[in-house]
């Protein structure tokens, strides 16, 4: 397999490292990854995170353990665990039905590493693409919010939703940008007010409760999110927090777009109802964990919810940028979806 190095992901000199995401922003350490158990560990503790990295990280395992010999009976049983892992995300099951196909092939080694390749350069490139096509929605001097993380941390490019962030700053149109935090687990707070301050690019870190106020006194513009999931009828999944946005975008009348490549659609999911979303641990909610040890503030037994993901309705979406386009809803089901 070709080097392919990534922000958070690299395959060199026959290894394959994730960039722990956990530990970020105060220390950068990469771990060497060699086998299924490891890499659902990494992405179950978000170590490794975002749709589409999530679903590379764990293409490229494949590939790597395909290229130390593994018989094809492993290599599709890595594929249905690796699968399994994360159940929101849709760029995992899309880049698993590639491998699967691949690994038919006679030549199976030879096209699981052709198409590791290509699913990774791929995403650079639909990063790119969006976030040209979304830096014409944001005009001079705006002020952007986002919510969790969707940079390139979270891809093998510039990112979805932030990728079109860092494009408008690129043509110098001198934003700023709203930070939500994005409790519980923090992915604004710690991963994109790292990645805005790594490209100089002006922000605020806000908690999740302060974006309505935010709105309410005319100090948005417009919203940028990513997605995990895009259903048929245009619904998404996203970050737990965004269904929350997009409503008191509706209410201001704030432009309020998605940002995602293709491979995030769901043809086989009709609406957001039928998206699947992950519940996690408690302890991410009653405290918090990390190198530090652990901090825990609410009641040891206290009762949790902890969806990792909302569902938005296509109803409150301005625009869906896409890799292909931006589209209202009525063209992402009739020529997107059709
Ligand atoms: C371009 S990443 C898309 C999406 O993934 C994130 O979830 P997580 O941090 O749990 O992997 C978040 O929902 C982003 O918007």
């Amino acid at each position: 397999m070709q080097t392919l190095i990534a922000r958070s992901l690299k395959y060199t000199n026959n290894e394959l490292s994730v960039l722990d995401q956990y530990l970020l922003p105060h220390q950068e350490v990469w771990h060497a990854c060699d086998s299924v158990a490891q890499m659902q560990s990494l992405i179950l503790s978000l170590k490794v995170r975002g749709a589409p990295l999530i679903g590379l990280a764990a293409t490229l395992l494949v590939a790597y353990l395909a290229e130390q010999g593994q018989s094809k009976a492993q290599l599709a049983q890595a594929i249905d665990d690796l699968e399994s892992t994360r159940p929101t995300a849709v760029n995992l099951m899309h880049c698993m039905a590639k491998m699967r196909i691949a690994l038919a092939q006679d030549d199976h080694l030879g096209a699981l590493v052709s198409t590791a390749e290509h699913l990774f350069n791929e995403d650079v490139s639909l990063c790119d693409q969006m976030a040209t096509l979304g830096a014409e929605l944001v005009n001079p001097g705006d002020n952007i919010l986002t919510h969790c993380n969707t940079g390139a941390l979270a891809t093998a490019g510039i990112g979805t939703a932030l990728g079109v962030i860092y494009k408008a700053h690129q043509q110098q149109k001198h934003i700023h940008v709203w930070v939500d935090e994005t409790r519980p687990l923090l992915q604004g707070g710690r991963l994109t007010a790292y990645e805005l301050a790594q490209w100089e690019v002006p922000y605020t870190l806000i908690c999740d409760n302060m974006a309505a106020s935010l709105m309410m006194s005319g100090q948005v513009d417009k919203i940028f999110v990513g997605a995990d999931r895009i259903a048929a009828n245009g619904d998404f999944a996203n970050k737990v927090g965004t269904y929350n946005l997009a409503v008191l975008a509706k209410h201001h009348q704030i432009p309020f777009y998605v940002v995602a490549p293709e491979t995030t659609l769901d043809r086989a999911c009709p609406n957001g109802q039928a998206i699947p979303i992950e519940q996690r641990d408690p302890q991410e909610v009653t405290g918090v964990s990390g190198s530090f040890g652990v901090c825990q503030w609410a009641p040891r037994r206290a009762k949790v919810y902890n969806p990792a993901f909302d569902v938005t309705p296509a109803c409150l979406v301005t625009g869906w940028v896409l890799n292909s386009g931006v589209y209202s809803q009525q063209d992402l089901v009739g020529d997107v979806f059709k």
